[in-house]
């Protein structure tokens, strides 16, 4: 039998290469007015301009309607940039800090206890409270302390996040983006985004650090999207891409800075993923997750990347391995406590690693601004 030929299609054979040019086509516009119909010869000079005008006066109060929807819609949202630059102003004009680095603190990092926590430790910090930010939501998780800190870590300006938002408290994903956008509007060039999960590679051990190297966004496979929605050029382009979502210099940073603390024994790299939650994954569904190759999963920062990359910040990851994602049916479930119990164990040494990193990430910076 011969060889099928892959560009033999129903027997007709076609090796010519892709044509370089278009064929023209005629463009019918949204009205029924068309270029053939303008250039129609036989239309009567003035009922032809009358039309023209009243096709032209139609199409520009469509357009007009379409930018007014498209401001409600922002506006109803609460999130147009006009309402988040009130929230910056709001902020800029009660601190002296100016940002540089944001810092989103995850389940096992300062957003359930005080004491030892990196956002306890930012010098001159300056706190407020996550109700008395004009446009903010509020933390709805038990123990969240749901606070912005502003000081300095390591000399660096920053803001930290003491506390996020999740998609499971009923906010849509835009919503629990909101504070990044806010983020950028304050000066911040770079998001340190952090969070608790269970751990799918077999070779990750609790407790271990997983510097997060790309996401698999399932959430947005069902398109659910925080860029979902009409598209405000000053934060960013409509179709921004997110090939390189995780800096590859700052991973670079981590894994030395990782050997010069000694504890690159318990860093490792790999592919984040997030589930809507709140509940913890069922056995086929972890056994699905490894199988598609995500490392880690947890339920948010990846929406919270999305919107940083989207306006152009620069992305550095990391995930607290708070417990072994069981993927057979007769071994432990998971549990809070347990995630809670892991992040306190292990915030010394998370504080130490992630301060010299914002001092590295920092330097860095700025030794891009010099001339
Ligand atoms: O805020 P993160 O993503 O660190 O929190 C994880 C996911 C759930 O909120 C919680 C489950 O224990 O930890
Ligand atoms: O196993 C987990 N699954 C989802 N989120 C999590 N956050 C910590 N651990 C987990």
């Amino acid at each position: 039998m011969a060889p099928i030929n892959a560009f033999e299609v129903n027997g007709s054979k076609d090796f010519s290469p892709a044509k370089k040019t278009l064929p023209e086509v005629e463009l019918e516009n949204g009205n029924g007015s068309s270029a053939k119909r303008q250039k129609d010869k036989r239309s009567p000079g003035i009922f032809f301009d009358i039309f023209i005008d009243v096709t032209r006066d139609r199409q520009s109060e469509k357009e007009k309607e379409i930018e007014r929807e498209k401001g409600d819609s922002l506006r109803e949202r609460g999130y147009s940039y006009e309402t988040l630059l009130e929230t910056a102003n709001y902020l800029l004009s009660r601190t002296s800090i100016r940002p540089q680095i944001g810092i989103i603190c995850g389940s096992g990092m300062g957003s359930y206890w005080k004491e030892g926590s990196l956002a306890e430790n930012i010098e001159d910090a300056e706190r407020f409270p996550y109700e008395e930010i004009p446009n903010f939501p509020v933390s709805t998780v038990e123990g969240h302390h749901g606070q912005l800190v502003f000081g300095k870590i390591s000399g660096a300006p920053v803001v930290a996040m003491q506390g996020r938002f999740h998609y499971y408290e009923g906010y849509p994903l835009w919503k629990c983006c909101l504070p990044v956008r806010v983020m950028k509007l304050l000066g911040v060039q770079t998001l340190i985004a952090t969070n608790a999960a269970g751990g799918l590679n077999p070779e990750f051990r609790v407790g271990d650090l997983m510097i997060v190297k790309d996401h698999i966004n399932m959430m947005g496979f069902a398109g659910n999207n925080p860029l979902h929605g009409p598209n405000d050029e000053r934060f960013g382009p409509r179709f921004p891409p997110m090939s390189k979502a995780y800096d590859y210099e700052f991973r670079n940073i981590a894994k030395e800075v990782a050997k010069e603390l000694k504890i690159d024994d318990i860093v490792r790299e790999g592919v984040y993923t997030c589930l809507g939650g709140p509940n913890f994954e069922t056995v086929a569904e972890l056994n699905m997750l490894k199988l598609v190759g995500c490392d880690a999963v947890g339920m948010s920062t990846v929406h919270e990347v999305i919107t940083a990359r989207h306006c152009n910040m620069k992305v550095f990851g990391m995930s607290l391995i708070t417990n072994e994602c069981v993927v057979c049916y007769n071994s432990d479930e998971a549990n809070h406590e347990e995630v809670l119990d892991v992040g306190r164990m292990r915030q010394e040494v998370l504080r130490k690693y992630l301060s010299t990193l914002v001092k590295r990430f920092a330097q860095l910076s700025s030794a891009e601004v010099q001339p």
